[in-house]
């Protein structure tokens, strides 16, 4: 990269924005002269840190000489340019064969059909400032040259859990008859309603669907029903297994180049689970998002189901831009269904043509009891009480666990994922002293952040979650599902083992010591164990972890205090002693064995919710996770903490999860371990935020 080329090198013509160049020669003062000199520095100085800020974060290299490609800093999704308006100003320098706007990124990449063609969008464009459309900021473009368009990061996506696109479901005479038998035109008096929406052209058989309460009226079948030429195809669904239940409801929509729908849940209360669109006339891209903000853009072939069931129909939004082109894969076109951004190196633009989509769906006679109360409009009002008793027994633990944490953690599986990256250094120091050829069993393994830190090692994960484990297979790591209190790996097969933030999500000390000593009974002797759990002391050594530091205010204290939760005092969970104080292992077994001495009056048993960035006031707790919404991760501690953000709108509209936690006082790991008699704690220390052990197989 050179930086005094600053892009365009040796064979380019000199850059210039619009903005900077000479007005004429006859009224150039040296004053002026000396402000476009100024000008003229100020964008190569941009330019560059446009040039190292794409090679630092997104690994992409600009190159200092002219291509057909360049990268557009400022003009992306992420910023708000839009795709219509980016076109526009791309289109004045020639033909274009890629624009590829990556989701969430705020650059773009063209592929003019020329270099000379890219040169001239380069000159021109460099420096300049534009108007963003939709909401009238100004920004400043600064363009550089790639080799190709590409992004050799992007992640592979993987479709909405519970969707399934399949090809060639019908044949193409099938296509014409079914195109042919919808009448546009149509008679007033059938009974069937035909909308011209501002968007796209729909009519309904069965029930009119209604778009003033995103509804049907049960009671008002339409006359006629479904279209008989359905028959068929329905049959065939039914037979194939795609669909349990015969529709009863069919929306025809038609969308011109141009139109689309906007994003949406179709309501719970008014359908089914299962909504199948049969895409006819032309392809199309439909977006998917979920409430975390996870997009997945999916082509819809011709003749092509589109299958929405469990999540992605419940959970996920769907919706068609309106536009009149999609970026799709070039070599998919009109075959393969994937999802777009799966390969960035091959994006291109595909004009629309007329679409007209069948979709079925099976009016829902009881209210929706799905297990997505966040978005579920038949159990608004109604959603679990978020405040939870501390469990009595073990089968009271379990389904605490099951509610609190397995549960929570399949929803945000994707969210959460999308926040582990970073590995911690100590633990990645404990994976790398191994000798090489170790077997390593990581229990809890997440979305696999561990699995790939030391290549010498044979590493297999574990996790609770099926959608985490299904992250990591998606990373070619190797993990199963399973419950740590019972790992399907044979006794003493390991040489090492890691459980990094998972056991302080058991709730009862019982359950605790099990984890453990399943733990140990997958070491050989002489193996080693690395446990992380969080700490219940967020200040040590007379150091707040960053997010006290940062947030730390009474009013949130307060609030806590304020939920009408007893907490249980500190003193009721034991002492918190150094760890060599045996005082707490007695107190522990004590606690093992003698159930009832945790036993306390209903009210004081209350699970208290952790006011994020506050320290801990209870050793049981549940700590919420904000699904959307100017969420931001901070790394502070094993587990996340987030910080409520957005607007109260946003943060209403956005899925909290509950996930309960048992943080640790000091000493207490280690005095669980100690009461094991098949292991020895080589090393107990503190780890931002977190209590950690290291433990030898005897
Ligand atoms: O056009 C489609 O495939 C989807 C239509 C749709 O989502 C709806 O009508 O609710
Ligand atoms: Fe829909
Ligand atoms: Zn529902």
């Amino acid at each position: 990269m050179t930086a005094g080329g600053g892009g365009a090198g040796a064979g380019c013509p000199p850059r210039h924005g619009r903005f900077l160049q000479n007005t004429s020669m006859e009224t150039e003062t040296s004053e002026d002269h000396l402000k476009v000199q100024k000008m003229k520095k100020k964008v190569l100085r941009k330019q560059v840190r446009a040039q190292h800020t794409l090679m630092r974060h997104e690994g992409i290299k600009c190159i200092s000489h002219a291509t057909q490609s360049l990268v557009i800093a400022n003009a992306g999704l992420g910023n708000g340019m839009s795709r219509q308006q980016l076109l526009r100003i791309l289109e004045e320098y020639g033909a274009m064969e890629t624009l590829l706007m990556p989701p969430n990124k705020p650059y773009s990449f063209v592929k003019y059909r020329t270099t000379e063609e890219a040169n001239k969008a380069f000159n021109a464009l460099n420096g300049k400032e534009v108007t963003l459309e939709d909401c009238g900021q100004k920004i400043v473009l600064y363009i550089n040259f790639v080799e190709k368009v590409s992004l050799q990061n992007a992640v592979p996506t993987s479709l909405p859990p519970g969707l399934m696109v399949i090809e060639k479901i019908i044949s193409p005479e099938e296509e014409r008859r079914m195109l042919e038998s919808i009448d546009w035109k149509g008679d007033e008096d059938t009974q069937n309603a035909q909308k011209t929406l501002k968007h796209r052209r729909v009519k309904h058989f069965g029930y009119e669907f209604r778009y003033d309460n995103n509804n049907v009226d049960k009671d008002k079948p339409l006359p006629g029903g479904l279209p008989e030429i359905c028959n068929p195809f329905l049959e065939k669904c039914l037979k194939q297994g795609y669909i349990k239940h015969k529709p009863d409801q069919l929306t025809v929509n038609q969308y011109e180049p141009g139109q689309g729908i906007p994003p949406h849940t179709d309501t719970h209360s008014a359908f089914e689970d299962e909504i199948i669109s049969l895409s006819l006339g032309a392809e199309i891209v439909m977006d998917f998002k979920h409430p975390d903000g996870h997009t997945v853009a999916i082509l819809l072939p011709r003749c092509s189901l589109l299958v929405m069931t469990g999540e992605s129909r419940y959970l996920w939004t769907h919706g068609i831009t309106p536009r009149k082109y999609d970026v799709i894969q070039a070599s998919e076109l009109g075959h393969k269904v994937r999802t777009i951004t799966a390969d960035v190196g091959d994006l291109t633009l595909n004009r629309r043509e007329t679409r007209t989509s069948f979709t079925f769906r099976k009016v829902r006679r009881s209210p929706c009891n799905c297990i997505y109360p966040s978005v579920c409009d038949s159990q608004k009002g109604q959603q679990r009480p978020v405040q939870p008793s501390f469990p009595q027994n073990e089968m009271e633990a379990s389904k605490l666990e099951q509610e609190y944490v397995h549960k929570v953690y399949e929803e945000i599986a994707t969210h959460f994922s999308s926040t582990r990256h970073s590995p911690w250094p100590q633990i990645v120091e404990f994976l790398r002293s191994l000798p090489a050829g170790s077997i390593v069993a990581d229990i809890g393994c997440g979305n696999g952040k561990y699995l790939g830190i030391n290549k010498d090692l044979y590493m297999v994960g574990c996790d609770r979650s099926k959608n985490l484990v299904d992250i990591c297979g998606e990373k070619h790591f190797q993990a199963f599902v399973c419950d740590a209190l019972s790992v399907p790996i044979r006794s003493g097969s390991c040489d090492a083992c890691i459980s990094i933030a998972v056991i302080h999500h058991f709730s009862t000390a019982e359950r605790r010591l099990a984890t453990i000593r399943e733990l140990a009974r997958l070491l050989r002797p002489g193996g080693t164990a690395l446990i992380y759990v969080w700490a219940m002391e967020q200040e040590y050594k007379n150091q707040k972890s960053k997010y006290l530091k940062e947030k730390n205010d009474s009013k949130n204290k307060d609030k806590e205090m304020n939920t009408g939760t007893t907490q249980r005092p500190l003193s009721d969970q034991g002492p918190v002693n150094s760890s060599q104080d045996s005082a707490w292992s007695d107190q522990l077994l004590k606690d093992l064995k003698d159930e009832s001495c945790g036993a306390k009056p209903v009210a004081d048993l209350r699970l208290p919710v952790h006011t994020n960035r506050t320290s801990f006031h209870s050793q049981d707790l549940l700590v919420p996770w904000h699904l959307k919404g100017g969420t931001k991760k901070k790394e502070g501690s094993v587990d996340t903490v987030l910080v409520p953000g957005g607007s109260k709108e946003s943060q209403e509209l956005s899925p909290v999860f509950h996930r309960y936690y048992h943080v640790f006082c000091e000493g207490e790991l280690e005095a669980v371990c100690r009461s094991l008699d098949c292991v020895r704690v080589q090393k107990s220390y503190y780890d931002q935020g977190n209590w950690c052990v290291i433990l030898e197989k005897l």
